[in-house]
């Protein structure tokens, strides 16, 4: 038994907070600091600023309980393993902060560490790499720094660290390591450092720590069900620690509970909003951290529902608290500040600072409520409801009773003009049409998005230039595009996508049923951020969105220029949607709307359409039993989408951080003539996969990190195409970037194509200069 005896955990918390800035000051900093226009001490102050904002705030909309450690200079599992010292060789020889930022972005000659999406969001993480002597051990004191920096300001608080169990779960073997060999064998080793963390929190004071462990909400093997209680069991063994509190998101832990709820933890977090009322673990002895306002929508949250499920969660624990489902760091800060939206829309939503007021809100309505006079079984649940509260301050809840079911058919075979024949007629066609030689270079789509176009679309929304203006600018920026592609040699060119903000919002400012903000940034990672539009009635197209400059920029040129599209699963996975509707209907609904497009274009003489789905794998449920109904429908919704064009038109999709050898599959069922992924940055994993020889279409698997400021050398990227072509027959391989380049500069860009044109005409001249054929 531990000699610990926690003060009780108060009311009410958030499991952690935005931490980019309400005007993205961390952003500017580190881009500024990264241009070498600014100082470390500049972006620490930057830094420290933005640590009290967030805590001086969340006190004042009168939260119970502020975590610190939330914050981040790039990424918090790269935090994590900085930490506990699981730094690779390679990145040690630099200070610190250059260490750190070459793990996340590179530097000179370094390729970073491997980034990936964040379990099923957007928010992008930088994969550790543990090795079999990777040596754990506390190496910093970020957590306890912050604690003393935050009660320097009078505010007490809770440091929030990803528990060891996810952190090796999301880890990666070092390269060159045993097979077989998996990070999480490394949990004896990295626990000793957990401890002493834990003890050096215990010595400052502080009562509480929050270990997140969202892969718990995964399926788990018995063996890393078993690694949960030996975590927990030892963390909770120790006689000098801050009570516990583990915190599961993103979903249901199921048998992750009964083995969490057998340790000593004081206290577990449950995502309320996308788990069940635990009903298979003893949950007496402690207090359950019960996320009922969700953190992954924009939606003000149902008083009625949230305030049953805590009735009934406190039926079964010792105390509950009122929390968020995860984290804040999925959605903007402050729904009060878009005084451009529909105010009966705006009343609807709520963002992290309205999301706070709720959770504040509840814990007294359920302070207020009185225990029910018999325990609550689930069958009697119903009728037990208390009576509903009034809406929570600030707005109004979704309607009680959702709207009636989509009108979209459930039809999987997708309506289709001509219908598309099977691949083989279709590239025969294709390579008739388009006589393209062996490893035709291109790109993903988008070109250096330059400062004066984005100056240019804010004077626009200010009125400050006039359409025709704008116009102008963003055909100019299409012909030097078009111009530049010609020159360097790319064989299929973009328009550059000039004129897009983003590969959604573009989107859904010219679809009904979206609505955009102006605040509304989410960071995506690092200092990426994305302003995901709200996706909230049913989605049309009302005219033709992206017709007109690619039919401009085919004017220039006799090379054929891509037509560039985002798909329906993208479109969904990147907005906040209305959660009254099946996700899949809303998917079908824009997949018509992308599909009108696609006949548009082919209409203009567009030969060649992509149509990106780099958020395929993103929705992909976390629990295997959802999984194939999940991409089943999600491949009919592309097909739909593309299934207008005809035979001659070549159909492209992208991937990039879809992780595409996790769902081959899926991939292969897409059907399109051309399938670009990331590749570069995960170092060829996909390559590797066995199914990947199987693959029968088209495939460019990425030559150049674009997440990187880094230049490859020809050489490199030559070693890239062959290592394709040892599993892909050389008239099926693209040559393409791992995604597009509106984040690098022409300068890095104009290098780096001039290295793949190179690296592929090289090699084009070992496999003939010939049209593309097939069989
Ligand atoms: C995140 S995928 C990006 C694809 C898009 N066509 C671009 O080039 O930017
Ligand atoms: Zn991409």
């Amino acid at each position: 038994m531990t000699a610990v005896r926690p003060s009780p955990f108060p009311a009410s918390t958030v499991l952690g907070y935005p931490r980019i800035g309400p005007h993205r000051e961390l952003k500017r900093a580190l881009e500024s600091y990264w241009s070498g226009h600014g100082t470390w001490e500049e972006l620490e102050a930057t830094g420290a600023r933005l640590r009290e904002e967030t805590w001086r705030r969340l006190g004042a909309l009168g939260l119970g309980a502020a975590p610190s450690n939330t914050f981040s200079y790039y990424d918090h599992v790269l935090d994590t393993a900085v930490l506990f010292d699981a730094v690779p060789e390679r990145y040690r020889d630099r200070s610190p902060e250059d260490a750190y930022f070459a793990m996340a972005r590179g530097a000179d000659g370094l390729a970073p560490l491997r980034m990936t999406k964040w379990f099923d969001t957007n928010y992008h993480y930088i994969v550790p790499e543990i090795g079999i002597d990777t040596a754990f051990r506390l190496a910093g004191d970020k957590p306890l720094a912050e604690v003393r920096e935050a009660r320097a300001l009078g505010v007490d608080t809770r440091p929030v660290l990803l528990g060891p169990v996810t952190f090796l779960l999301l880890s990666q073997p070092a390269p060159g390591g045993p097979s077989g060999f998996a990070p999480l064998d490394r949990l004896p080793d990295l626990l000793p450092a957990y401890e002493r963390l834990l003890e050096a929190l215990a010595a400052e004071g502080v009562g509480w720590v929050q270990l997140d462990e969202p892969a718990l909400v995964a399926d788990r093997t018995e063996e890393e069900l078993a690694a949960v209680r030996t975590a927990y069991r030892r963390l909770g063994a120790l006689t000098s620690r801050p009570a516990l509190l583990v915190a599961s998101y993103f979903g249901d832990p199921g048998d992750a509970l009964p083995a969490l709820a057998d340790t000593p933890v004081e206290a577990i977090g449950l995502d309320l909003v996308r788990g069940r009322i635990p009903e298979n673990a003893d949950l007496s002895g402690k207090t359950v951290v019960a996320g009922v306002v969700s953190g992954r929508d924009v939606w003000r949250t149902r008083p009625d529902r949230a305030l049953s499920a805590l009735l009934a969660v406190r039926e079964r624990a010792a105390r509950v608290v009122v929390s968020t489902s995860c984290s804040l760091l999925h959605v903007p800060y402050d729904v009060e500040r878009e005084t451009d939206l529909d105010p009966a829309l705006r009343h609807r939503m709520a963002f992290a600072e309205q999301k706070v007021a709720e959770v504040v809100e509840l814990a007294a309505l359920l302070a207020a409520s009185p225990a029910p006079p018999r325990p609550v079984s689930p069958a009697s649940r119903r009728g037990s409801e208390p009576p509903t509260p009034p809406p929570l301050s600030g707005g109004e809840p979704a309607p009680s009773s959702p709207v009636p079911p989509s009108s979209v058919p459930a039809t999987s075979v997708p309506a289709s003009r001509e219908g598309r024949s099977p691949y083989a007629v279709r590239a025969a066609a294709q390579a008739e049409h388009l006589r393209l030689p062996v490893l035709p270079v291109t790109t993903i789509g988008s070109f250096p998005q330059t400062g004066e176009l984005r100056e240019a679309r804010a004077a626009l929304g200010a009125g400050r230039l006039d359409e025709d203006g704008y116009e102008s600018l963003v055909r100019a920026e299409i012909a030097r595009v078009i111009a530049l592609q010609e020159r360097l040699g790319l064989d299929v060119l973009v328009h550059g996508e000039p004129e897009r903000n983003d590969m959604v919002q573009y989107f859904a400012e010219h679809l009904d049923g979206f609505a955009v903000t102006r605040h509304g940034w989410v960071q995506s990672y690092g200092s990426r951020c994305t302003r995901p539009p709200i996706l909230h009635g049913d989605v049309r197209r009302p005219e033709p969105i992206t017709v007109r400059w690619s039919r401009y920029a085919g004017s220039l040129t006799d090379r054929p220029v891509k037509g560039m599209l985002t798909g329906p699963v993208t479109i969904v996975a990147w907005s906040f949607v209305r959660d009254d509707l099946p996700l899949r209907d809303v998917v079908f609904q824009v997949a018509d709307a992308v599909r009108d497009e696609v006949r548009d274009l082919e209409d203009a003489g567009v030969a060649i359409i992509q149509v990106d789905e780099p958020a395929l794998r993103e929705l992909l449920p976390l629990r295997r039993a959802s999984q194939d109904a999940y991409l089943a429908w999600a491949v009919d919704a592309y097909r739909r989408a593309t299934s207008g064009a005809g035979d001659r038109t070549q159909i492209h999709t992208h991937l990039c951080y879809s992780d595409a050898d996790q769902i081959i599959a899926a991939v292969d069922a897409l059907d399109a003539d051309v399938t670009s992924v990331e590749s570069a940055r995960s170092h060829a994993r996909l390559l590797r996969e066995p199914a990947v020889g199987g693959f029968e279409r088209g495939l460019g698997a990425g030559v150049y990190d674009i997440h990187s400021p880094r230049v490859p050398e020809a050489a490199e990227i030559e070693e890239s195409l062959r290592a394709a072509l040892r599993v892909l027959p050389a008239d099926r391989v693209w040559v393409n970037p791992d995604c597009g380049l509106k984040t690098r500069t022409y300068g890095e860009v104009e290098a780096a194509l001039t290295n793949v044109v190179k690296a592929a005409h090289h090699l084009r001249g070992d496999h003939q200069c010939r049209p593309l054929t097939v069989e």
